[in-house]
């Protein structure tokens, strides 16, 4: 397992690039589905996944409200089972190998709340990513205080390292979560909608850390998202939920207004600017 620091400036994870923390050229692809189909609650969710994702990317799933993008981070998670098909999450059957302990991979889930309750500490919080459990609270050691320290650095939550969870702004609960979720030193970070209910600012900063740990550490990213609009900078490429399949293509391929306009079912202009930057706006 890689063990990369989570303060994005100061280490790089194994069979990382010494430099960018990139992927090696060649590397497996951290996700690979074939043919793979869900069933939930007796129906079909989808189905026909046939993909990879590279080592390293910055990847979103995007699709219409119920389309099974949730559904597809619980199947990577080894959650929910398939119906059909082959899944290879970082080379291993999902919730197999060391993913098992989820020590390989970090998750951010939508609406966070610690599973120990809001009343703990951030810091306490944060720890449950290593400990799992809040019982090893009063054990905790130099080592574990210092990878709570650094993830809570790195995603600049220091600052309320000792407030309670309950008293927290949406932002900085947060930054908690992703504190939690990469605290382990994952190889890949899932994120459920990590952007919903936060202000410009926000998610701008979100955004950027996301940017450098994928950066920075070589850490691969898949977020789901309604609005690709705040992501742009930093995607690699998209999972599009359509018609009850599951596809992949680069950036390139996604931001297409054909593609979106199907996929949102509401007409979806892509404006690029003379200044180079890119956006959609529903039209
Ligand atoms: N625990 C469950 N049992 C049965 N069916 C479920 C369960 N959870 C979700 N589903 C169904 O699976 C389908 C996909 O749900 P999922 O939450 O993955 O969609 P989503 O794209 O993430 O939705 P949203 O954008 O609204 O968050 C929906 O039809 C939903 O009703």
């Amino acid at each position: 397992m890689s063990t990369p620091d989570p303060t994005p400036t100061t280490s790089t994870p194994t069979g990382a690039s010494a430099e960018t923390g990139a992927a090696p050229v060649g590397a497996p692809p951290a996700l690979v589905f074939d043919d793979v189909s869900v069933v939930r609650g007796g129906h079909l969710v989808w189905s026909e996944g046939t993909f990879e994702i590279p080592a390293g990317s910055v990847t979103a799933i995007i699709g219409s409200n119920g389309s099974g993008k949730t559904t597809m981070l619980k199947v990577i998670l080894g959650l929910v089972p398939t119906a059909s098909g082959r899944v290879r999450v970082l080379g291993h059957a999902p919730g197999d190998g060391p993913s098992s302990g989820r020590d390989d991979i970090g998750y951010v889930p939508q609406d966070y709340t610690s599973t120990a309750g809001d009343a703990i500490r951030a810091f306490d919080a944060v720890l449950l990513g290593l400990t799992g459990n809040r019982w090893a609270f009063s054990r905790i050691t130099r080592e574990q205080r210092d990878r709570v320290d650094q993830a809570l650095a790195a995603v600049d939550a220091t600052g309320f390292a000792n407030r309670r969870v309950s008293q927290l702004s949406g932002g900085q609960r947060q930054r908690v979560a992703i504190a939690q979720a990469i605290v382990s030193r994952p190889r890949l970070v899932v994120l459920d909608e990590p952007l919903a209910a936060l202000d410009l600012r926000n998610q701008r900063e979100i955004v950027d850390l996301l940017g450098r740990l994928n950066r920075d550490l070589g850490v691969t990213i898949l977020v789901v998202a309604h609005d690709l609009n705040p992501l742009l900078s930093v995607l690699d490429g998209a999972v599009y939920l359509l018609d009850g399949h599951a596809h992949h293509a680069p950036l390139s391929g996604v931001v297409d207004e054909n593609l979106l306009s199907h996929l949102y079912g509401t007409r979806i202009e892509v404006v690029r600017t003379p200044q180079g930057e890119l956006f959609m706006r529903s039209v």
